[in-house]
């Protein structure tokens, strides 16, 4: 006996890039609430509760239509995850969630012969995504000094999305010796089909001789799966893209869509080189030594290549760049100063701008958060408004619509109240989401905003 309930989803998801997200975001808090749940588990299409009739979730949004099981004797422990993973979706899919129970005669929307159809093309392989019907916006050529290289086969506008590339593989890296890592990697790369690991094989190798080739080539090209993340991960196209101490594109992990994504930062003529920073923002003299240690070369680039007197001007405004930002994050200023903190992060910002000529994207965004937090934190819900908008923007531009860090400041400019710093100063700025002044532009608007 017993009786089925459970949710659909209505309409079905398609495969829009907007119903794409909507589902990453989904499957995301899903994880976020199971991973370490021993009954659920993360399979390879989809995920799979151990409970009741064993309901599933598949990784393709479109693909799903129930959410269901019997609830009864042995399987009545399944109603309450039916009822959570329910909350879940209604939080991101709202009212296409349709809840149903044969307690109250609701049968749900869809018949069983279509819902057991959806079940069964869970495992069916999909068409590798990689192939998208927008032509590819680079080739890849062997260019002097340089070896392979990404070169731009048109004029991309700032702010595209050139690549969001699958790593081949991912592997935490942080180990006392990277030769550690032969044997994990060689098992990898053994279950990977022979064109895969023979790709794998060609990208460049910066270590021969000092390490076993499979970790030199990792040590090269490897990326990190996200800001300080212990793990990296190798591409089979991102790791033919040279370095520049100006780059004019920005790469980034994108943890819902598992991707490593790269955006241009500024228009790119046709025939121009992509490029990335693999070293920091050090000045000159450092970003050279590690260069030349990590990848074996002496960068030459545009930045590189200037003057003596006008890298010494570049060095000095890094130094400041990276003072200001040391003492915004860790100096106390923001309780004991908030707004000479706020100061420091419009002179960051302007230095920003400066430095990386308007490329910056990333590091600007991370300086309008800064901002965002110290007016949060002082209960000025308008000026953080402003804040999170303008974050928001660069971070659009430099890492798209989908990243979680653009997602999480379009949500604070609904609703600046929502961040944990909010009131935890003071509640001496206080102010509504909606009195940011009207009538003001330009400079004007600047000392508003900057408490000027
Ligand atoms: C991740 S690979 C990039 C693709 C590489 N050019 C290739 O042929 O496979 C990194 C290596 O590319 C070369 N490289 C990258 N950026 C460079 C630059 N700005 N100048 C000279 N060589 C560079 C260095 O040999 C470095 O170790």
């Amino acid at each position: 006996m017993g009786y089925d309930a459970g949710f659909d989803l209505v309409p079905q998801l398609s495969q829009s890039p907007e119903d794409k997200t909507l589902w990453t975001t989904f499957i995301s808090k899903i994880q976020d609430r199971y991973s370490s749940d021993p009954d659920v588990e993360f399979k390879q299409n989809y995920i799979e509760w151990k409970k009741g009739e064993h309901p599933l979730l598949p990784y393709s949004g479109h693909k799903f239509m129930r959410f269901s099981s019997k609830i009864s004797g042995r399987c009545e422990e399944v109603e309450e995850d039916l009822i959570e993973v329910a909350r879940i979706a209604r939080g991101v899919f709202g009212k296409r969630v349709h809840w149903w129970s044969e307690l109250c005669d609701d049968f749900g929307v869809y018949g069983w012969k279509e819902v057991n159809e959806s079940l069964k093309a869970y495992d069916e392989v999909e068409e590798p995504e990689e192939q998208e019907d927008t032509p590819k916006l680079f080739t890849i050529q062997t260019i002097p000094n340089k070896g392979r290289a990404l070169i731009a086969t048109q004029d991309i506008p700032p702010g595209t999305r050139i690549i969001a590339e699958k790593p081949l593989f991912t592997m935490k890296s942080t180990v006392p010796s990277i030769n550690l890592l032969e044997t994990p990697i060689s098992q990898i790369l053994n279950s990977l089909p022979e064109h895969q690991k023979s790709q794998y094989h060609s990208l460049h190798n910066n270590y021969k001789g000092k390490h076993p080739t499979v970790c030199g080539i990792f040590k090269t090209n490897a990326l990190p799966c996200g800001c300080d993340s212990p793990v990296g991960g190798v591409y089979l196209t991102i790791s033919f893209i040279n370095h520049s101490c100006l780059p004019n594109t920005h790469h980034s992990w994108n943890d819902l869509t598992k991707r490593e994504t790269i955006h241009s930062t500024r228009l790119i003529k046709s025939g121009e080189e992509l490029t990335i920073a693999y070293a920091t923002e050090d000045p000159s003299k450092l970003r050279q030594k590690k260069l030349k240690e990590n990848f074996g070369f002496t960068c030459t680039c545009q930045l590189c290549s200037l003057s003596p007197r006008k890298i010494k001007f570049s060095d000095r405004r890094r130094g400041e760049i990276q003072a200001l930002d040391n003492s915004i994050a860790y100096g106390g200023k923001i309780l004991t100063d908030p707004t000479g903190c706020l100061k420091d992060c419009r002179r960051l910002v302007k230095l920003l701008e400066e430095e990386y000529q308007g490329c910056s994207q990333a590091l600007e965004a991370r300086a309008y958060y800064d901002a965002f937090q110290i007016c949060a934190g002082q209960g000025d819900q308008a000026r953080a408004r402003v804040m999170a908008e303008r974050g928001y923007k660069l971070r659009v531009c430099c890492e798209g619509e989908d990243s979680e860090s653009t997602m999480q400041l379009k949500a604070l400019i609904w609703d600046p109240s929502s961040h944990r710093a909010y009131g935890m100063s003071s509640m001496d700025w206080r102010s509504g989401r909606d009195e940011v002044p009207e009538g003001l532009e330009g400079d004007a608007f600047e000392k508003w905003l900057w408490k000027l």
